[in-house]
């Protein structure tokens, strides 16, 4: 009777030991499922070492200013297309200023890292990182006082919200949080300006757009989730002494920009000989934009930093009231889609094969056309490009672009 039990008593040991090494490996490799789940960009952004906090020190040293209040400028979203521009606008005139940038994959990777290297050779550091991850953001404040944060980073585009609205309320809401957040604790607390869109106007039809409209109609998620910013803006402004300007971009476009755009696709489709499709309203009702140059809008940002008021609060405690300005940037001159392609076309000396369809509800408006009065009055705003010369500019360094590319993918 001895026997079995010793045998049994072995045999539980084993099985317990057994299930002591299953329960170790199972441990470990879900810790190391988690760690590779969690993006690089994260990972790569713990424990940073002084190298980096070197470069982050240096890149948000003023170069050249000639004042004695120096501007020192967070610029979130510094890979996307107008946050590369805004930093670069903003080096040249020898502010200091550090990028943040997740990298996303929502359009090519490959075009953000190009423009950070542009922004590298110009002494702007980008951290690759998210505006959700607050050690990553507290961490950045620690390093450096910004006097200001231009925050441009976002999940843009108006269709493809249908598919992904998750990454709209991570980016725009869950993001935008994460940075006010930040701000409203920082001491001093910095002054931001922010993107928000055309798209809060949703389905007015008084036209032009005026600050002063409604904008309780959105049509897409990503303008739903602009608008929710705005408000959000506020109660920040509100409770915690924030200064905050809010910037609604109409449709931007022009040389370095964003590959999901109708513009710079049908660049795309009809040098492939492939069909563009251009949207009409209900009976044949023309779909038009007041398409906005980009260097209109770097001027724009940077007018808007320029007479931003400082922030009230300290260390999240409100001291008075702060500045809360929003103002539409526009062109003030809104164009059909197909004078869009028609001019693509003579600059590109290829015809299109043109699809005209209705318009999906896909959650695009039909029209925008912004009133400028408040921001000309108040940011001295004054756009200069047409859409003919905006584009011309914007084929020529596309073309230029992608036959460098083609170049090295043919090495
Ligand atoms: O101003 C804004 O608020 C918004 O401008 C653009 O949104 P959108 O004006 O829709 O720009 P595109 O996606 O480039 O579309 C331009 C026009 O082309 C039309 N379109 C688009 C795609 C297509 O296949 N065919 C077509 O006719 C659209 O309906 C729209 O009228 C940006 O993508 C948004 O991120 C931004 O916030």
């Amino acid at each position: 009777m001895d026997k079995p039990l010793y045998m049994s008593r072995t045999f539980r040991y084993l099985l317990s030991s057994t299930k002591l090494l299953f329960w170790a490996l199972l441990f470990l490799s879900l810790i190391l499922f988690c760690s590779l789940q969690s993006p690089p960009s994260s990972r790569r952004n713990l424990g940073h070492g002084p190298d980096w906090e070197d470069l982050v020190i240096q890149s948000a040293r003023p170069k050249s200013r000639a004042s004695d209040q120096p501007r020192i400028v967070l610029v979130t979203g510094a890979a996307g297309f107008v946050g590369t521009h805004v930093a670069a606008a903003l080096r040249r005139r020898g502010d200091g200023l550090v990028g943040i940038d997740n990298f996303n994959a929502y359009y090519s990777p490959s075009l953000k890292r190009a423009r950070t290297q542009l922004l590298k050779q110009a002494g702007v550091f980008v951290v690759e990182g998210d505006i959700n991850n607050s050690t990553l953001l507290t961490k950045l404040f620690g390093l450096v006082k910004f006097t200001h944060v231009m925050h441009l980073a976002a999940q843009a585009g108006v269709r493809y919200a249908m598919k992904n609205p998750a990454s709209y309320v991570h980016s725009n809401i869950a993001g935008l949080v994460s940075v006010l957040e930040v701000c409203k604790s920082a001491d001093p607390q910095p002054a931001i300006i922010w993107a928000s869109s055309s798209s809060v106007y949703g389905l007015n039809t008084k036209i032009p757009f005026s600050e002063k409209d409604r904008t309780d109609q959105p049509s897409s998620l990503y303008a739903a989730t602009k608008k929710a910013g705005e408000e959000i803006a506020h109660t920040y402004n509100h409770i915690y002494g924030l200064s905050i300007t809010g910037l609604r971009f109409f449709t931007v476009y022009g040389p370095w920009g964003r590959p999901d755009m109708a513009y710079f696709f049908f660049t795309k489709d009809i040098l492939k000989g492939k069909p563009v499709t251009i949207f009409e309203g209900s009976k044949h009702a023309t779909v038009a934009r007041d398409f906005t140059y980009i260097d209109d809008i770097v001027k724009g940002c940077l007018a808007a930093l320029d007479t931003a008021k400082r922030s009230t609060g300290s260390g999240g405690k409100k001291m008075g009231p702060a500045q809360f300005r929003v103002f539409n940037l526009g062109n003030t001159s809104p164009e059909p889609v197909s004078k869009l392609v028609s001019i693509l076309e003579k600059l590109l000396k290829v015809k299109a094969k043109r699809s005209v369809l209705p318009m999906p509800a896909n959650g695009d408006v039909l029209y925008t056309h912004a009133n400028i009065s408040l921001a000309q009055k108040e940011l001295g705003y004054k756009p200069k490009t047409d859409l003919q010369t905006g584009l011309k500019k914007f084929v020529s360094w596309y073309l230029d672009y992608y036959s460098q590319q083609g170049k090295k993918s043919a090495v």
